[in-house]
């Protein structure tokens, strides 16, 4: 029988430190399921072989299309790395739980959405507790670090990780690193246990504080090994990723025993594979005081404009979704549709409109909107920030002062601008209940994948299963709104705003003509 499994490409048994890294792309290749290789028993631990656990998904065969994107296994480049009973197995907790340990054969679909006779597709390793375990609790150090943008539940997702090694595994020696990836090398650690962490879910930022830039693999790593650290949960969002995996490589090439978990983190819900990202749902909530707020205002006076400025520097979800919930939006925009100001169809146009009818207005702007116009009003050069993110003009300012200009001097019209930027307000709040349980599930997961010594993975639901993701994976692409998908339509139908694609001319020399390309398509395809 033969099964299709993307990994990166096996290695030789040969010691450790010579491994090369394996290459970051993941490639499918069909592998035959051969007889089990015997497990030895020796001392109460299990030897395992990492073949094992990819094989023993059996049940596929190659012609139905079935392929798993998998995660590595310490045992990868530590073949003789000893297992042993899962603790859980004399957990309190789990006493009466059905099924305690996730089967090996379990993965989770990519693609719910499928036709009959359409190939199985992608599928990713199932998260959750495993039946061996590849370190003793005794032997654990773990680490924990946040780097990149502040974002509701990370301090859930701290204080989950604490607890769940604590109280499940009987880890307790956990250690916090200070101030992102720097902090590795240019901080003292914080002991970390469950008493310390007990209340810090009850506020927002990170407890561990974080940082941007500052990421020294070499330096790290170096690190990690004097520390003598063996289990690395990194919290933080594509960049961060990145730099996980880039960890992962390094730890893997001097064959260090060092599980490195990701747990996926970004406000603007841009991470690839994963359904949403955690705190995105009580951005999202924030988001909706300040909409209200400018409601409000813009409604008690005459030709009141509300301008509310949201976060989503390439994708502009936190708006999309603020929208959708509020119904007092006219009209949302974000950085992945284009909109033009003047003419027919542009957005003057439309602001006057709903002043004649309703005598207010009220826009989300996600901060990413309309860059390319701010920039040319400004001549501004491009700066990026520490870790080389595009450092973004204020289009909420620009708009304002354009919106002003246009109906003072061009329509002679009196408005009353009401401009908010609660940015950082809606990311600074701690995580609402449902992020919390959402950071509490993801901690877990992450802890039990370490524990079974899956190492350079990313935690995160797929399609509202929690599944181990390759890191690649969730780097390689940034989750943007896709304007030909529904959910756009939805929003464009709620707030009736115009599209500013039927007259693409109107963009022409604003935007990026490979954006005009696309949309010309996109109409021609759906007359
Ligand atoms: N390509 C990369 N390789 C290695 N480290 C990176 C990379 N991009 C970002 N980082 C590091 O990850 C951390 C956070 O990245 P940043 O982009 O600021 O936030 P986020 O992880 O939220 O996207 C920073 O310390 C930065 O140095
Ligand atoms: O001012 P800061 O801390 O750099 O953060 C601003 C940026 O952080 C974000 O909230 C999220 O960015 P990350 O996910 O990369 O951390 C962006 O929406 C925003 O542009
Ligand atoms: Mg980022």
């Amino acid at each position: 029988m033969e099964l299709s499994v993307a990994f990166p490409p096996a290695k030789p048994c040969i010691s450790a430190s010579k491994f090369q890294a394996p290459p970051t792309k993941l490639y499918s290749r069909s592998i035959k399921i051969h007889s089990r290789p015997p497990l030895l028993r020796l001392k109460g631990a299990i030897r395992a072989h990492d073949a094992d656990q990819a094989l023993s998904l059996s049940g596929a065969t190659d012609d139905d299309g079935f392929v798993l994107e998998d995660v590595p296994h310490l045992t990868n480049f530590l073949p003789d790395l000893p297992s042993y009973p899962n603790p859980l197995q004399k957990s309190n907790a789990y006493a009466i739980v059905k099924q305690t340990f996730v089967s090996p054969e379990d993965v989770v679909a990519q693609k719910i959405v499928v036709q009959k006779g359409s190939p199985r597709g992608v599928h990713f390793r199932r998260a959750g507790p495993r039946e061996k375990v590849f370190f003793r609790s005794e032997e654990v150090r773990a680490c924990i670090v946040t780097c990149g943008g502040l974002c509701p539940g990370i301090n859930t997702v701290i204080r989950e990780i604490v607890c769940g090694l604590n109280y499940m595994y009987g880890v307790d020696d956990i250690l916090g690193i200070e101030g992102g990836y720097r902090g590795f090398y240019s901080k003292n650690t914080l002991q970390l246990t469950p008493k310390v962490v007990n209340n810090i879910h009850k506020h927002g930022g990170t407890f561990l504080q974080t940082s941007r830039g500052g990421h020294d693999t070499k330096k790290i790593v170096d690190n990690i090994q004097d520390r003598e650290i063996n289990q690395v949960y990194i919290i933080g969002g594509d960049g961060t990723q990145k730099g996980a995996a880039l960890i992962y490589k390094e730890v893997e090439e001097r064959g260090l025993p060092v599980a490195v978990a990701g747990i996926p983190k970004t406000i603007d819900n841009d991470i690839a594979v994963i359904d949403k990202s955690f705190g995105f749902d009580t951005a999202v909530e924030e988001a909706q005081r300040a909409i209200n707020a400018a409601h409000v205002e813009v409604e008690s006076v005459e030709n009141g404009v509300g301008i509310v400025k949201l976060m989503g520097r390439y994708s502009g979800f936190i708006a999309m979704y603020a929208t959708l919930a509020s119904r007092d939006v006219d009209c949302c925009l974000i950085p992945e549709s284009p909109f033009h100001l003047e003419g027919q169809g542009g957005l003057y146009e439309f602001i006057e409109q709903r002043l004649k009818e309703n005598s207010h207005v009220v826009l989300v702007l996600a901060e990413g909107a309309g860059q390319e116009y701010v920039a040319q009003s400004m001549h501004a050069i491009n700066e990026k920030d520490a870790s080389g993110n595009r450092l973004l003009l204020d289009v909420g300012l620009w708009l304002s002062q354009k919106i002003k200009d246009h109906f003072t001097n061009t329509r002679k019209m009196a408005i009353s601008m009401k401009y908010i930027d609660p940015t950082y307000m809606i990311r600074a709040v701690p995580s609402n209940a449902s992020d919390n349980v959402y950071c509490t599930l993801l901690a877990q997961s992450a802890v039990h994948g370490a524990m079974a010594g899956y190492t350079g993975f990313t935690v995160g639901p797929v399609n509202s299963k929690h599944a181990y993701i390759p890191i690649a994976r969730v780097t390689e692409t940034t989750n943007t709104v896709k304007l030909t998908d529904r959910m756009w339509a939805r929003l464009l139908s709620s707030t009736n705003q115009p599209s500013f694609l039927n007259n693409p001319e109107g963009l022409r020399g604003k935007v990026d003509e490979a954006i005009l390309e696309e949309i010309n398509s996109m109409r021609f395809n759906s007359i």
